[in-house]
């Protein structure tokens, strides 16, 4: 049996005296894919910082791909992060964009080119790759991002909304890319508000809430445990369990930005 890809101890990180996450564990077992959900401002971006170094933990321990997070050198080889939005050189071509990240990543130029065609025409951007980002959709940059995060063929990939911005295609090719990636092995963590994707990709859930994980088994067995009985979907479940925590006094807003969150 592997060792888990991703595991968190107690993981916190307060701001003054908020709690954006608040003693989350986690065990993610390797070659899997972990849906991460939550209402806007529940964590789950701090939580992915947390995880990719980019912000330090208040307390707590975690490792990924068996490097603490404490190291921040040795964890950028082994882990691809795609953020909401994911920075890139408005001047450069989407080509230059990715043999600079290429370069970071010590890829050489030969084989980086070879990936990047490849990875391009997946994404149906080869015939684009030599116009500047600066004339790309919001959709294309994504795609752009996306490429990014796989060039150096991460052990973990952190996926901050993956498919906000893409056209139903770009989305389905992000949909099968994922599914691709778990077969080699890679492990998944995706953060979104699209439950069906969760729903279609994801072996385990998590649902983070306030910052403290509420909620957190197999799709099936979320959309069981929520509290009608009855529930079909996730989003049902979804809703139950962030308004059944007591989180918001009243119920309202919670509901309220669940649902607003669902379409994308
Ligand atoms: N740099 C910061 N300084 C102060 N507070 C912050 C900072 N970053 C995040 N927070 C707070 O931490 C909480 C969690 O934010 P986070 O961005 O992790 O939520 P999220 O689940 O990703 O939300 P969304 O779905 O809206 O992207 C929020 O209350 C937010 O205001």
């Amino acid at each position: 049996m592997t060792d888990p890809a991703i595991v968190a101890e107690g993981l916190t990180k307060r701001y003054g005296d908020d709690p954006a996450v608040e003693d989350l564990s986690l065990s993610i077992a390797s070659g899997t894919v972990y849906g991460f959900l939550g209402p806007n401002g529940a964590g789950k971006t701090t939580t992915m910082r947390l995880l990719t170094t980019l912000t330090e933990p208040t307390a707590g321990t975690a490792t990924v791909a068996g490097v603490p997070i404490t190291d921040r050198s040795a964890l950028t080889e082994r882990i691809g992060y795609l953020p909401a939005e994911p920075p890139v050189f408005d001047e450069l071509t989407g080509w230059e964009q990715l043999r600079h990240v290429a370069r970071l990543h010590g890829i050489p130029d030969q084989r980086a080119d070879d990936r990047i065609e490849a990875l391009l025409e997946r994404f149906d951007l080869l015939t684009d790759a030599d116009r500047r980002i600066e004339g790309y959709s919001t959709g294309m940059t994504k795609k752009v991002g996306i490429i990014a995060t796989l060039l150096h063929d991460p052990a973990v990939v952190l996926l901050d909304e993956p498919t906000s911005g893409l056209d139903p295609r770009a989305a389905r090719t992000v949909r099968e890319t994922i599914a691709d990636l778990v077969t080699r092995e890679m492990t998944v963590f995706l953060s979104t508000h699209v439950l069906s994707v969760v729903d279609e990709l994801a072996d385990t859930v998590g649902v983070i809430d306030d910052g403290r994980l509420v909620a957190e088994g197999p799709p099936d067995e979320l959309k069981a445990q929520a509290q009608k009985g009855a529930v079909s979907d996730l989003e049902a479940a979804f809703l139950d369990i962030t308004a059944a925590d007591g989180a918001d006094p009243d119920g309202t807003d919670q509901r309220a930005t669940a649902t607003g969150t669902t379409d994308d």
